[in-house]
């Protein structure tokens, strides 16, 4: 059952904490795929607690044990590197599957990775809606020739796919990237984890060539996660004062969301390195943001920074924002709905998303809707700071990606209520 939470903030906006965040979905989703295909060869260590990545533990961990009659039905809920990478996953492994997710995954587009399989030989089809989940899959891909093109504007994640199974197969893989490339840093990610275990690539230009090849025994630590850490920023950028410490986060990371200590000096955080991780301070002579930002290589910091400025009644402009429409929800109609409570527009001219903040107005009491979106959540559930009272529908959405969200919060302060 859904449930929403009161959020209050309450007397002296000076936030004191330290916040261990959760390990990297993203990185942890692409080690768990490596550390199967490995066979036990490639450990992972500090594991997100994140639901998506509980789920593809859960589904590998299965797949390795128990052997059913029949086509296997695998359901990866809301998790979407779990789709994808388990689309080219499974079309290696000599079985039948039938790969399914949450009514919005049947949404969320799927044929840019399916065809590039099939044109390498995989046996795919669509078992519902064409170009979507559920997928019908006939696996034992064993492919002869390695040239494939696929679109690289409209998800990452399709490329970071066929990326961690290119190693195993026959004749390797030769990624043809057309149309530019989109959330660039995860693809980066994937090959810098695939280096961490032994397989080495090239990448000339548009083509990356990874050639068949057997990985190493490696451990592949995963680092906390940035996206999370993003909500931290915006808490310090709303409060008078803030010195939130964020153990183990480092500050050169794999996950491209680093990019929010950069981004956010504009909004009045900066970011120091500690003995062991990082602190952020409120620094209220920001050096404020004027120039158009481009979200393009962190599409997940976009709510953060959205909301964050739209409180500060910053009429920031970006661009990078057209994948934001196939994710947890379309999160630009989403943004545009809740940011008119609080009375600022998102308007959008030839790709440049531009705030208008003139209205901007906070209301004794906001309730915030979240769209099935753990992100819409967190990205607003700071702005307690500034309005009495917050109520955040189905707020157990965060699970996705930080579960302790809320707990991180009491901890830091705030008041979280769940209501009946
Ligand atoms: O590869 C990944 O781990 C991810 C890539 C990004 O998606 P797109 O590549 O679809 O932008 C990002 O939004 C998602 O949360 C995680
Ligand atoms: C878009 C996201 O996840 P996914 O695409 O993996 O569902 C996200 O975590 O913001």
């Amino acid at each position: 059952m859904k449930k929403n939470a009161l959020v209050s903030f309450k007397g002296q906006k000076d936030i004191q904490a330290t916040i261990n965040l959760t390990g990297s979905k993203s990185e942890s989703n692409r080690a768990l795929i490596i550390a199967a295909i490995s066979k036990g060869l490639v450990k992972v260590n500090n594991l997100s607690d994140a639901a998506d990545t509980v789920t593809l533990n859960r589904i590998l961990t299965e797949l390795g044990t128990t052997e059913p009659e029949g086509r296997r039905t695998v359901d990866v809920g809301h998790a979407g590197t779990a789709m994808r990478f388990l689309t080219a996953y499974l079309a290696t492994i000599p079985q039948q599957f039938l790969l399914t997710g949450s009514a919005r995954m049947q949404e969320r587009p799927i044929a840019i990775l399916v065809d590039a399989l099939k044109s390498l030989g995989a046996d795919i089809s669509y078992a519902k809606n064409e170009g979507f989940p559920p997928l019908s899959i006939n696996g034992g891909l064993n492919n002869v020739r390695a040239e494939v093109s696929i679109k690289g504007n409209v998800s990452s994640q399709y490329l970071s796919a066929l990326l961690i199974i290119a190693p195993k197969l026959l004749a390797g893989l030769s990624l043809n990237i057309e149309g530019g490339l989109t959330s660039r840093p995860y693809v980066e990610m994937t090959l810098a984890l695939l280096a961490s275990a032994g397989v080495s690539h090239s990448w000339k230009g548009d083509n990356i060539y990874i050639g068949p090849q057997q990985y190493q025994a490696a451990t592949l630590t995963v680092e906390p996660d940035w996206s999370a850490a993003s909500y931290w920023y915006s808490i310090a950028a709303l409060a008078d004062q803030a010195a939130i410490e964020l153990p183990n986060l480092k500050e050169e990371s794999l996950q491209g969301d680093s990019k929010i200590q950069e981004i956010m000096i504009g909004l009045g955080v900066n970011t120091q390195r500690t003995a062991n991780g990082i602190a952020l301070k409120a620094n209220k002579n920001e050096a404020q943001t004027t120039a158009i930002l481009n979200l393009k290589d962190c599409p997940d910091l976009a709510q953060t920074i959205i909301v964050c400025a739209a409180a500060k009644g910053l009429n920031l402009a970006f661009t990078g924002l057209e994948t934001l429409k196939i994710k947890e929800t379309n999160r630009i109609l989403a943004l545009q709905n809740e940011l008119g409570k609080i009375g600022v527009t998102l308007n959008e001219e030839n790709e440049v998303y531009t705030l208008n903040c003139e209205g901007l107005n906070f209301p004794e009491k906001v309730t915030f809707a979240t769209y099935d979106d753990h992100r819409m959540a967190m990205a607003f559930a700071p702005l307690s700071l500034l309005i009495k009272e917050v109520e955040i529908e189905d707020f157990q959405v965060v699970e996705k990606s930080y579960p302790d969200f809320w707990k991180h919060l009491q901890k830091a302060g705030f008041t979280v209520q769940e209501l009946a």
